[in-house]
């Protein structure tokens, strides 16, 4: 008796991330309005709005460091918060603290004992993950200056490869390539982009409207999520001119769109 083989639907692939009426507040001002979207996994998503729209606030709650002040996030099936030590989240660099007397490889060591523990001693496996972040970001040959004798994009790779050093398969970064030179934002941007391949979801806030319609998904921010899903649905001349203002922005040129992601379909 011959048996033909049942067609099993494929599961659509679990979201990275999931809000439902997401509000959020720094005290008594709300930040972000209730909004409702679905980031994919696996992609790079880039958030993009004026200053203030509520991008970095935003980044925070998903990386769980801001509670929602009402509604539902859920990151990876979860709340955010339960995800702090498996996500790797890089702030902006002017919101670290100046006058420090760490060195680059001690500020780039202490983002691996997120991943190894903070009472672990240090193995090999965590010496080259450091050392392979700093490789990566060019820092190597800074490792021994301290970070008060950096200039700002000197110590905004180092911050990157801070969160690179902790090999979590989330990496969240708050305008990683603001005031970089062309070479150090073409490297970040590479190092963002490489990140799917690996397994690792990247989810960065940007100024960029070029870089957000290279990323696989974009959400617009105007005190609230105006639009999230893919660059060509998103950054569109009506959206833009809402949130920028009317001939504001032109929308980029969304040529990659003839060659689709390998990110899962958007379901926000
Ligand atoms: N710690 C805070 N306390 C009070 N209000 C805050 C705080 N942080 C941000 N805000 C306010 O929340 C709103 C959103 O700020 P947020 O930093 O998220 O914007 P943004 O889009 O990242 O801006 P930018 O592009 O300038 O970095 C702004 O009105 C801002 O003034």
């Amino acid at each position: 008796m011959s048996r033909s083989a049942a067609v099993v639907p494929e599961a659509a692939p679990a979201p990275l991330a999931v809000a439902e009426h997401l509000e959020l507040r720094h005290g008594d001002h709300l930040a972000v309005e209730a909004s409702s979207f679905t980031l994919p996994a696996g992609c790079v998503v880039a958030v993009i709005g004026p200053n203030g729209s509520g991008k970095s606030t935003l980044l925070q709650a998903l990386a769980g460091v801001l509670d929602p002040a009402a509604g539902r996030l859920e990151v990876r099936g979860e709340s955010p918060s339960r995800h702090g030590r498996l996500i790797s989240f890089v702030m902006q660099s002017l919101q670290f603290p100046q006058g420090v007397p760490l060195t680059v490889h001690d500020v780039v060591t202490m983002g691996r004992y997120t991943t190894a523990g903070w009472f672990r001693r240090l193995g090999a496996t965590d010496r080259a993950a450091v050392a392979a972040a700093m490789e990566r970001v060019r820092v190597t040959d800074l490792a021994d200056r301290h970070l008060d004798q950096l200039s700002g994009g000197q110590r905004q790779r180092v911050y990157v490869a801070q969160g690179l050093a902790q090999e979590h398969d989330v990496l969240m970064l708050d305008e990683p390539v603001t005031g970089l030179d062309i070479v150090s934002a073409r490297t970040i941007d590479e190092i963002i982009h490489e990140q799917p391949e690996r397994g690792v979801s990247v989810v960065y806030t940007t100024h960029d409207l070029d870089e957000a319609a290279a990323a696989d998904h974009v959400v617009l921010m105007d005190g609230r999520v105006v639009a999230s899903g893919p660059p060509a649905q998103v950054l569109t001349a009506a959206n833009l001119d809402a949130v920028y203002g009317r001939g504001a922005l032109h929308a980029p040129l969304l040529v990659h769109l003839d060659d689709p992601a390998d990110c899962p379909p958007d379901r926000g």
